[in-house]
């Protein structure tokens, strides 16, 4: 097995099983600096089992997960955080930090045991916040904010991290038309300088605008991944979608 060459991430032949059950079956793609991929699938077909593979969270139980050519088990987890920023789906966090403060966790693989961020960090933190356009929520408490709020700080802090590979679940989640506009030009913007970005969603509509290329996943198996206009047409979508 190899890591593939030109690759930020690798899954080769990788399989989970939860207990018996297998959630995710033989799975081989990469993912490419500069490529914007959209990960489709009905609910409970694996999509953010997947993503918790790519991210180093848990090991597959068959083949092999690479990140640049190694394998994902070899990284140390501050080493994965300095390539791989992730945002999850609705996350509350126990305290009211301010959004600044939440953003500039994204600088902790930077900075881990500083007292206080640098002025490279707190760049990056405002960088970040004027690009989801929510500087004005610099200062509020994260837990005083709106669900699709919250989604842009997390947002905000994944851009923050300045990791090459961005894992979104369900990024648009909770999110008004105008920051999903926002959200869409911006993972394009990101792709367009060199990143790899990998998104749940569902919605192919958007996706098939939006993204270069789609993986579709259907009961853990890859059912068909190439560029996204061309496979999320109807007659693909009716398979995919289709009751079990
Ligand atoms: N903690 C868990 N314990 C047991 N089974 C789980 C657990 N988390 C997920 N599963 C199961 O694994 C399968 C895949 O779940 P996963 O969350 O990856 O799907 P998904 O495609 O992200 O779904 P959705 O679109 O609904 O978010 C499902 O059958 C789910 O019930």
């Amino acid at each position: 097995m190899s890591g593939g060459a030109g690759a930020l991430l690798r899954m080769d032949h990788a399989g989970f099983h939860r207990g018996r059950r297998g959630v995710l079956h033989d799975l081989s793609f990469s993912i490419k600096r500069g490529e914007l991929v959209a990960l489709l699938g009905p609910n409970g077909a694996g999509k953010t089992t997947l993503l918790r593979l790519l991210l180093g969270l848990v090991p597959p139980g068959s083949g092999q997960v690479w990140l640049e050519g190694r394998p994902m088990a070899t990284w140390s987890r501050r080493e994965i955080a300095r390539r791989i920023a992730y945002v999850p789906q609705g996350h509350v966090p126990l305290f009211p930090y301010s959004v600044r403060d939440i953003v500039g966790m994204g600088r902790l693989a930077e900075t881990p045991f500083a007292p206080r961020l640098r002025e490279a960090d707190r760049d990056a933190v405002a960088h970040a916040l004027g690009a989801l356009a929510i500087a004005h929520l610099a200062d509020r408490a994260y837990t005083d904010l709106s669900g699709g709020e919250r989604q842009a700080v997390l947002l905000a802090r994944a851009l923050a991290q300045g990791a090459a590979i961005l894992v979104l679940d369900e990024p648009e989640t909770g999110l008004d038309y105008g920051q999903k506009q926002r959200l869409y030009a911006l993972l394009r913007r990101l792709a367009g300088q060199g990143h790899a970005v990998i998104a749940t969603t569902h919605d192919p509509i958007q996706a098939a605008c939006v993204f270069d290329r789609a993986i579709l996943l259907r009961h853990g198996h890859v059912m068909a991944d190439g560029p996204a206009a061309a496979l999320l047409g109807p007659a693909m979508l009716e398979r995919l979608y289709a009751p079990i």
